[in-house]
């Protein structure tokens, strides 16, 4: 394994870390998958589904060969993170139009989002390297994520937080589990260009998706999915696109899984951004050799609130070597596609609905023919944002007077029993 910049191609040893190379180009993992047979890896990763508390039970170590081979065990950070639901649901397929979706939960990750894939996997990184202090600014879900593996793993973290447009749950998750929290003025791109400046003299390892670690264990994700589905991909993956970690990293596990011969065709990715914070997408829709950042990104899918996404070169590759499409949608459209999930039984918090009410967008323009199968990837879980669930469903925001709910004027059995 070792460290290759995606601008120049100089390559460092993994051991000795940065995320940028001297010419400003990311850092990113190549790994040397020649002496792996698949049918063994298969095999191997079978039996793994049987171990329970041992760091293979988690659904990002148990693909270790994959992920990071040298790292000695004793320095992985887990909670058993992965093992998410795998659904299908007809609700979902009727409101999209397709005959078989499938929709992977990874809102049901222990810190109740996708970011613990790759987060278990940074931190450990981390560690390995004798960091005690972590750091990485975010609208949320990778701050609540980092603060838990922080604690777990007896370090501290360090999280800078944009003080408006975020979700409160998640700030108060984060502080929850111990990190230090500094609420600042700006969006996350301002939180990033501070880390890019200052984190190396600050002491401080960074776990954005700037770093190619957390990337690693990100692509975990795809891992599984091709696990469960007996190593058959459906025709598209859906992802949400905001700091484009989920494209990055879904791309690299695909390039991986056929590289290795564990599928044999590659699954066409499709990114789907929020209107209001859409700098990708308007870059593949306009034919721009480059992107031009948004300064003043919002949607109410808080996750997605991004003008800068520092992964963008890599995702752009993942794009390109997957035949794959972009799309925007407005924040009406991401909510009424959260109802239908949560009324589902599923549930997401609005980022994750980008997926649903993207790939019912590209049904309807016919980009994605309805007898495709796809897989819309779920990010975060119904309680990251409860503030959506109350402005979505409530009459007038006063408890109990929902929209949907029935209102008893009496309590007693008669009363009770004409509404069932
Ligand atoms: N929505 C994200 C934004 C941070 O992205 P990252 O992938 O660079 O950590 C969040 O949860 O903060």
């Amino acid at each position: 394994m070792k460290l290759v910049c995606i601008e120049c191609g100089k390559s460092i040893s993994y051991d000795n870390f940065s995320y940028y190379c001297e010419c400003g180009g990311l850092f990113d993992i190549v790994q040397d998958f020649h002496n792996h047979d698949a049918e063994r890896l298969k095999r191997l990763f079978n039996e793994r589904l049987s171990e329970r508390m041992t760091p293979y039970a988690s659904g990002v170590w148990r693909y270790k060969e994959l992920i990071f081979p040298e790292l000695p065990e004793e320095f992985i950070v887990t909670k058993y993170e992965g093992n998410t639901g795998l659904y299908t649901h007809q609700l979902i397929q009727d409101y999209i139009g397709m005959r078989k979706i499938y929709l992977k939960a990874q809102s049901e990750n222990p810190s109740g989002s996708f970011k613990d894939n790759g987060m278990t996997v940074a931190v450990s990184h981390g560690k390995s390297l004798g960091y005690k202090k972590f750091t990485c600014t975010s609208t949320g879900n990778t701050s609540s994520s980092l603060a838990m593996y922080a604690s777990i793993g007896n370090s501290d973290s360090y999280i800078f937080v944009p003080n408006k447009d975020i979700s409160m749950n998640k700030v108060l998750q984060t502080i929850a589990y111990g990190a230090h929290v500094f609420s600042i003025p700006g969006t996350y791109d301002d939180g990033i260009e501070f880390l890019e400046k200052y984190s190396e003299d600050l002491g401080l390892y960074v776990c954005n998706s700037i770093n190619p670690f957390r990337i690693g264990g990100q692509k975990s994700i795809i891992y599984e999915i091709a696990q469960y589905l007996n190593w058959n991909l459906p025709d598209w993956i859906v992802v949400p696109g905001g700091a484009l970690s989920n494209a990055t990293a879904l791309g690299k596990g695909l390039h991986d899984l056929f590289t290795l011969g564990l599928i044999d065709k590659l699954p066409r990715i499709a990114i789907i951004q929020a209107e209001g914070a859409s700098p990708f997408h308007q870059m593949i829709d306009q034919k721009m050799k480059e992107l031009i950042p948004d300064g003043s990104p919002y949607t109410r899918a808080s996750a997605l609130n991004i003008g800068n996404p520092p992964s963008w070169k890599k995702a752009k590759h993942a794009l390109k070597e997957t035949n794959g499409i972009t799309a925007s949608v407005s924040d009406t459209e991401i909510l009424n596609a959260k109802a239908i999930i949560d009324r589902s039984g599923i549930g997401c918090e609005p980022a994750s609905a980008a997926t649903v009410a993207g790939l019912r967008k590209l049904v309807d323009q016919q980009k994605i023919d309805k007898d495709e199968t796809a897989l819309c990837i779920l990010t975060g879980n119904i309680l990251k944002d409860t503030d959506a669930l109350k402005e979505y469903h409530s009459e007038d925001n006063m408890v109990a007077t929902f929209k949907n709910t029935l209102q008893a004027t009496s309590l007693d059995y008669k009363t009770i029993q004409n509404y069932i």
